[in-house]
């Protein structure tokens, strides 16, 4: 449905020339799909939407959509031409129009009828059919980014593009936010390509997510082999909580570095790992240990009720043994 081979993207630079933000990055997404870009501000993120939206030409390499190739070096299909929808990160309503104008705005063309019941429709869709009369300024955020969801699929694009559909929200109903909006996505049957900076909102909407750097996927994976197998270092350090320790602390035979997640160990009297104990804390919702392993790594584990009781009142500096759970970590040369 969306295929990405290989796109360079830049922007004229001070100097001259070009400077590329976007380099090599391919992706595939299939129809119905949601795919999420996750990156640091400034990684690229927001040019590949443009590039896929039309509103920024490709140096090299191709974009196809729906089977039809809409942009290569040379060739760049108008964005109208596309069959693709974006909503951006600010909504873009306009605010001396209602729900309904706003929604009706891409669906100049189609008779008053038509325009009127494809509304009615996405007015329903989004859970807004009785506020159709209401002005931006009259809903709240979460309803105006739900107004904008239905102007940008109204006109019934093959693709949707989401440039950080949370950002001006409250941080406390995003998570909420996430995962109704999925469901809603999910409904209208859209192939999506959102993209965001934080990690628990790709999770929450995404089938597939694609971890970026300096204008590349490191690798575009489903949320639980981005936290299992982390392809590589940066993937490792960027998703999750964990640290990368010496294999050797842990006793494994084997060199480089292995990713601990806090519930990779387990205290245990047996255990083959031996670790100073450097803090117990009640965090919430559990408590936290910290450990200093032998050659000095830090890590924390996090513990269960029963565990965290056994090691109360432990003094720090004590030696702890541990056992790792789950099999081996996944590890780096
Ligand atoms: N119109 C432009 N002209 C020149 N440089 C630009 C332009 N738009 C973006 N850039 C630069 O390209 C790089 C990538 O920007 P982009 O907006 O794609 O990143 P992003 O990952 O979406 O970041 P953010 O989350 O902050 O929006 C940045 O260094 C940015 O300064």
């Amino acid at each position: 449905m969306l295929d990405i081979a290989g796109i360079r993207v830049g922007y004229p630079a001070p100097g001259g020339g070009t400077r590329v933000v976007v380099d090599g990055l391919s992706l595939s997404l299939g129809a119905g799909g949601i795919g999420c870009l996750l990156g640091a501000s400034g990684c690229g993120k927001t040019t590949v939407l443009r590039a896929v939206a039309g509103f920024e030409p490709v140096l090299e390499g191709s974009i196809d959509v729906q089977g039809r190739r809409v942009a290569a070096s040379g060739l760049s299909l108008p964005p109208e031409q596309r069959s693709v929808g974006m909503m951006f990160q600010d909504y873009a309503l306009f605010p001396h129009m209602d729900a309904a104008a706003n929604i009706a705005f891409g669906l100049r063309g189609r008779t008053r009828a038509e325009q009127r019941a494809r509304v009615a429709e996405m007015l329903a869709l989004v859970g807004l059919g009785e506020r159709g009369g209401a002005y931006p300024h009259e809903l709240s955020g979460g309803q105006q980014q739900r107004v904008a969801l239905a102007r940008a699929l109204a006109p019934g694009p093959a693709l949707l593009l989401l440039d950080e559909p949370f950002s001006n929200l409250d941080t406390d109903t995003r998570q909420t936010l996430a995962a109704e909006l999925r469901q809603l996505l999910k409904a209208s049957g859209a192939t999506v390509l959102m993209v965001t900076h934080d990690q628990s909102e790709a999770f929450a909407m995404a089938d597939r997510i694609g971890v970026m750097d300096r204008g590349r996927i490191l690798q575009w994976d489903c949320a639980e082999a981005l936290y299992r197998r982390p392809a590589d270092r940066f993937v490792a350090g960027f998703i999750g909580r964990g640290s990368l320790v010496p294999a050797s602390a842990l006793g494994l035979a084997r060199s480089g570095d292995v990713l601990l997640r806090p519930h990779a160990l387990r205290p245990d009297a047996q255990g083959p790992v031996a670790a100073e104990l450097v803090a117990l804390a009640f965090r919430g919702p559990g408590h936290v240990l910290g450990l200093r392993l032998d050659g000095g790594a830090l890590v924390e584990v996090d513990l269960d009720d029963a565990d965290a009781a056994s090691l109360a009142g432990l003094a720090p500096g004590t030696t702890l043994r541990l056992r790792l759970v789950d099999g081996t970590p996944v590890g780096f040369d």
